[in-house]
């Protein structure tokens, strides 16, 4: 519930960094917009995390998630969606990516529909990258993006962009960089809110927006708060109520529970959910982090054909498509490989498959990691969907069950996926501390949602007690130790991103392994040690 607004006051908003070269983005009049955003909404935001705590406690003391007996009139009545804009009528496929200011440029060149510039999974959240970010798409908007490399390669966005959409961080994170009144700022709500100030009434000059993916949600009534925060700044900026159009990851378990309500909360301005399958495997592990019947196979297991991620993006292309919004698909994880054709020919085809897949089975687009993998989707998406959205696919077929949604499948684990998810959290948690938010490790895409599962397993294993590999050797603490010790060794001494922080990132693995209680989030310790 939105608190009163006030008169623009930054005179109790603090900056907390070295803001020199951001002075264009920290105006005062922005960082009034900011106090404000801070004072009319953190309090509801600090609810709604209380509330995620408890529900967790009720999933520790052996609760499921499951439908909501109080929103049943919202899944069974008939209702749609807004009218989805133009510019978003098409979006087979999206890239994604950090708010580097050569990749921005790279991304909107792609050749992709959208460009997901990201300030959540793949980016660690400095002062600097989070600000530069903003100077970069403040710059993109207004046409005037360029960048030299180092080498000397000029680069600059072309003609026909890719449309731009922005994915803030999550509601747990604060920003320490700006308090109000004393209180931490939300994350979110300085992306969110530098990025409307300064781009809003341009994009929506020339209807391109702006344009928002929503991460982590698991509730509706978060939903509806990120619905309250856009109305009170169009209403600040100027614009129609519901200029603002929200596209929602479904990355959490309990959202999964909550499709149509989500899609209800935002229904004025949402255009679609997406399957964030990353964060939804690592939400399961967390979620259901104390039942011992739900242990999830090594990660390389875990594919979306695994049941429950089929029964889950069937669930998301069917509610989606009966209220009228886009079904998005997800991230294969495969990236180009270099110097090696057929490796990379093997890598390629895994995408083909997961792109094939999503299309036949409804989805109206998907999302690449890559340049060079835009091509090798489309070409799936444009041959088996000749239109530009396949909404009228209503998957009337599909009947989804909590317990398929629960399910865990079968599978094994292996020394070797013990030993990559401690040598990925490890080299992961290393380059985040270093400023690096997304790196290539063993040619997969690694980011904070991939991260999380690998931490989120090792946990598991290891506190549930008495789980053995497949070839029945014990999993135990002293293995772990000594696989941390080993890689932290090679990570040192190697030229991987993030190699100097080896021994830091090595301290907070080993921390948060051995804890008694899975952490929510890797990210809220690793940030206390964010330079
Ligand atoms: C779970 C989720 O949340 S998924 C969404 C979040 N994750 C992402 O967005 C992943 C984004 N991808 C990336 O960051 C990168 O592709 C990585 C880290 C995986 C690999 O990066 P690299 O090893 O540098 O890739 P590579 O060397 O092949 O890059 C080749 C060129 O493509 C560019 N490039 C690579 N990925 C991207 C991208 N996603 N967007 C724009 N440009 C890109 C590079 O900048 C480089 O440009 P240049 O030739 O002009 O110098
Ligand atoms: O954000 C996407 C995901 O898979 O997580
Ligand atoms: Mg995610």
């Amino acid at each position: 519930m939105a608190v009163p607004r006030e008169r623009l006051d930054i005179g109790a908003l603090e900056i907390h960094a070295d803001s020199s070269g951001h002075e264009g983005i920290l105006t005062p009049a922005a960082l009034g917009f900011l106090a404000q955003l801070h004072r009319r909404f953190d309090a509801t935001r600090q609810q709604l995390l209380q509330a995620r705590r408890q529900r967790q406690a009720g999933y520790d003391a052996g609760g499921l998630p499951d439908f909501r007996a109080d929103t049943a009139a919202i899944r069974t009545s008939d209702w749609q969606v807004a009218a989805i804009p133009a510019a978003l009528q098409d979006r087979r496929v999206e890239i994604t990516g950090p708010v580097e200011r050569k990749m921005i440029i790279n991304a909107l060149n792609s050749g992709a529909k959208v460009f997901m510039a990201d300030f959540e999974d793949s980016s660690s959240p400095t002062f600097a990258n989070q600000l530069d970010g903003q100077i970069n798409l403040r710059d993109a908007v207004a046409g005037t993006l360029e960048f030299q490399s180092a080498e000397g390669k000029s680069y600059r966005v072309g003609d026909n962009p890719a449309v731009l959409v922005v994915r803030p961080r999550g509601w747990h994170l604060n920003d320490k960089h700006f308090s109000v009144d004393g209180e931490p700022m939300s994350g979110a709500l300085v992306d969110f809110g530098l990025f409307v100030f300064h781009n809003a009434r341009a994009l929506h000059g020339r209807q391109r927006g702006p344009y928002f993916y929503l991460p982590k949600l698991e509730a509706m009534e978060e939903a509806s708060l990120w619905d309250e925060v856009m109305a009170a700044a169009e209403d600040d900026l100027q614009l129609p109520v519901g200029t603002m159009k929200a596209t929602v990851l479904i990355e959490t378990l309990p959202a999964a529970f909550q499709m149509d309500e989500i899609l209800h909360a935002l229904r004025g301005r949402v255009v679609g959910l997406n399957c964030g399958r990353w964060d939804y495997i690592f939400s399961y592990l967390k979620t259901l982090r104390g039942h011992r019947d739900r242990l999830l196979p090594e990660r390389a297991q875990v594919g979306m054909t695994a049941p429950f991620l089929k029964a889950y993006s069937e669930l998301l292309i069917q509610t989606c498509h009966r209220r009228g919004a886009f079904a998005m698909g997800g991230m294969a994880a495969q990236i180009p490989i270099k110097g090696d054709p057929a490796a990379n020919e093997a890598a390629m085809a895994k995408v083909r498959a997961d792109k094939l897949r999503e299309v036949q089975a409804g989805h109206d687009g998907t999302w690449v990691a890559h340049p060079a993998l835009v091509a090798v989707a489309q070409e799936i998406f444009d041959q088996y969907m000749p239109t530009p959205n396949q909404l009228s696919m209503l998957r009337q077929d599909v009947s989804v069950s909590r317990e398929q949604l629960l399910a865990a499948p079968s599978g094994t684990i292996s020394r070797a996926g013990f030993d990559n998810n401690v040598e990925v959290c490890l080299r992961y948690t290393a380059a985040w501390l270093d400023g690096l938010g997304c790196v290539p490790i063993h040619h997969l895409m690694e980011d904070a949602a991939t991260a999380e599962i690998a931490r989120a397993q090792l946990w598991q294993w290891l506190h549930h007690g008495g789980l053995e590999f497949s070839d029945h050797a014990p999993i135990d603490f002293a293995l772990f130790d000594q696989a941390l010790a080993a890689h932290t060794h090679l990570l040192r001494d190697s030229e991987h991103p993030g190699a100097a922080r080896a021994d830091a990132a090595a301290a907070l693995l080993s921390a948060l392994t051995h804890a008694d209680t899975l952490s929510d989030f890797l990210t809220l310790p690793a940030y206390d040690q964010l330079a």
